[in-house]
């Protein structure tokens, strides 16, 4: 396959969703893709938890060890234990900062990988969607879609995730041992945590959805920007800047207001962590400071307590931060997950058959097409074009040639009727073991930012240098891409040298012949170029179109009357066929449509000046 025609969309496009009402992101809906991304990773995540484990329970030696020191060391005059209680504590924080090393090593690095794994993933699938899918959702949303949604993901399998259980995990032991200090004290200050985890969730569940739209606002935004700064001619030839300011101002403002959405949400839940703490911190001190007055708690079982109960709240604060990412996460996977179920072109259950190398022979039997229910746009077309031959497609604008070569190339199958290609249903056939069999000449040639050589060679990388060079020559590259300091390695496109128009087709033309497909789809330029570049062009053509089963979109008078076959398209309907000499003999479309141009009130075939060149044809003198 060479390059691939802009084709229309299909009967139900399904646009990128978000549109919609908003329902939470739950748990329960993203778990079977949560668990599938862990499952690989299962290993880690659990070493990883050991490692917290370790972290944090080294963690809680220097908290438990304030007792010993006040109430024992001091209290009782031990001073010979200090030592062994300092060495303690010391190597309890190393064990603690080499095991959160470790884990931060270990979580932070294998959730980029999975970051990346996953972007390959989306792009792959997306590039192996119909066409109609790329026709109803803008390139630049996709980009997003592809570039920024998966991050959030490192937050669960990275070290979020693990931090959080580790939080816990350090809550459930200081809560043990706090109901061993003072069961009065823990339990008043279990429930002003309980009561501030309510709120919390209410929090995240008003939040999740800010932050799911977010998502696909940038995308929005993102999408539009990439259209504006593509079609940049336009829109400065139009003196469009400013409307284009405002409409991109618009987005940044809707990214914005998101923002400050969620920011309000998020710092009101750390205000009110704030005031949590201070709740707990007065109760504490009030009835903590009265038992101790009576003598029901040590001092330093009061130091130890209030050390511990920092340590229960403390996952409570890293909810808040782990939580948005978490949720973050979540409303990203989601996402995701939106493009992953899109059903891909050759998912089809019923494309099983695989082609093998075909001669090219075309059958369209009573084919009916639809791009949406109820507005069918081809009415029974049928015609067939057999192998090595030339079909030219003609007709006014809109009357369902490219809807025809879309059918040809697959990128759409009938809504009703057959497209056979060497007998076999188009609609049956594995498109990786059809499309490598198919070539592409668009008007509008697409040449990346490489070198030539790498753009002709982008139909089959794995030919010889012999074969590029014999391409080249055939499409009279090489008249040009040689006076090029640099030859065949200059860059094109973006970064490098800009082709005219006419060099960029020749480019394309000797990738199509590189190709070597058995069908070929032209798509004939309708602006004009200077003679010398036209006959370079029909040379190429012409060597391109020979023995390969040929449909050209025509425009020019020396196609259209090289065609085996014409087909005269009118309002979806196929109106004649047959070739030049006949059709016109007919006088009927095609004859009005021919005779009107050759008195040049329109240019329904040709490019402009063409029609100056214009002679009767022989068959109708
Ligand atoms: N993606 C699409 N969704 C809905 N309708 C479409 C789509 N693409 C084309 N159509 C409709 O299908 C009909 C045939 O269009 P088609 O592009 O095949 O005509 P055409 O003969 O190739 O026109 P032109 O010479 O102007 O390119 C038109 O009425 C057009 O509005």
């Amino acid at each position: 396959m060479v390059t691939r025609p802009s084709a229309k969309a299909e009967r139900t496009p399904s646009r990128l969703k978000g549109d919609g009402p908003k329902k939470p992101t739950s748990w329960k809906a993203v778990w079977p893709d949560v668990k599938e991304l862990m499952k690989p990773r299962r290993n880690q995540l659990l070493l990883g938890l050991g490692l917290i484990f370790i972290s944090r329970s080294a963690g809680l030696v220097l908290p438990s060890s304030t007792k010993y020191l006040v109430d024992d060391i001091i209290g009782k005059h031990k001073p010979e234990l200090l030592t062994p209680l300092i060495l303690a504590v010391l190597a309890a924080t190393t064990v603690q900062g080499v095991t959160s090393f470790w884990l931060t090593q270990l979580l932070s690095k294998s959730a980029q990988k999975l970051i990346a794994e996953l972007r390959c993933k989306v792009q792959s699938h997306v590039g192996r969607l119909p066409v109609t899918y790329f026709d109803t959702n803008k390139s630049g949303q996709l980009v997003s879609r592809i570039m920024n949604d998966v991050e959030g993901v490192r937050n669960l399998v990275g070290t979020g995730l693990v931090e959080f259980v580790g939080g816990l995990l350090t809550a459930f032991l200081a809560f043990f041992m706090l109901l061993r200090i003072s069961p009065l004290l823990t339990m008043l200050a279990l429930a002003v945590v309980l009561t501030f985890s309510l709120v919390l969730q209410r929090a995240f569940k008003t939040l999740r959805p800010i932050f799911r739209e977010r998502g696909k606002i940038t995308a929005e935004v993102t999408g539009r920007l990439t259209e504006s700064l593509g079609g940049i001619r336009v829109i400065k030839g139009y003196h469009a800047e400013e409307r284009e300011e405002t409409v991109f101002r618009a987005g940044a403002q809707r990214i914005l207001d998101n923002v400050l959405q969620s920011l309000t949400g998020v710092s009101l839940m750390s205000l009110s962590a704030t005031v949590l703490l201070g709740l707990v911190g007065a109760l504490v001190m009030f009835v903590g400071g009265r038992q101790i007055l009576n003598g029901t708690l040590t001092l330093g079982g009061f130091v130890t307590f209030t050390a511990f109960l920092a340590i229960l709240v403390a996952p409570v604060f890293q909810i808040v931060g782990i939580g948005t990412q978490l949720t973050e996460a979540l409303a990203g996977l989601e996402r995701t997950r939106e493009i992953l179920n899109e059903q891909a072109e050759d998912a089809d259950p019923n494309r099983t058959a695989v082609m093998g190398p075909i001669r090219g022979d075309v059958l369209f039997e009573d084919v009916h097409f639809s791009y949406e229910e109820g507005k069918e746009v081809l009415h029974g077309v049928s015609f067939h074009a057999p192998p090595g031959t030339v079909t030219a497609l003609v007709g006014s604008s809109g009357s369902g040639k490219s809807t025809t070569i879309g059918l040809i190339s697959a990128f759409h199958a009938p809504t009703t009727g057959t497209v056979l290609v060497d007998g076999q249903d188009l609609s049956k056939v594995r498109l990786s073991s059809y499309r490598t069999q198919l070539g592409v000449v668009l008007q509008e040639t697409f040449l990346f930012d490489g070198t030539i050589r790498e753009n002709v060679a982008f139909a089959r990388p794995h030919a010889t240098e012999a074969e590029i060079m014999e391409a080249c020559r055939i499409a009279r590259v090489d008249e040009f891409a040689e006076r090029f300091p640099e030859g065949y390695e200059t860059v094109v496109g973006e970064r490098g040298v800009k082709l005219s128009g006419g060099q960029k087709q020749r480019v394309s033309i000797a990738r199509a012949i590189l190709a070597d497909p058995r069908i070929l789809i032209l798509d004939e330029a309708t602006s004009s170029l200077d003679s010398e570049t036209e006959a370079l062009i029909q040379h190429g053509l012409g060597y391109l179109m020979q023995g390969r089963t040929t449909f050209v979109i025509a425009h020019r008078l020396s196609t259209i009357r090289r065609a085996d076959q014409i087909l005269v398209m009118e309002d979806g309907l196929l109106v004649e066929k047959g070739a030049h000499h006949e059709l016109y003999a007919n006088r009927g479309r095609y004859y009005d449509l021919y005779t009107r141009q050759h008195g040049i009130e329109t240019n329904l075939f040709l490019a402009p000046g063409e029609g100056d060149t214009f002679d009767e044809p022989q068959a109708a003198k």
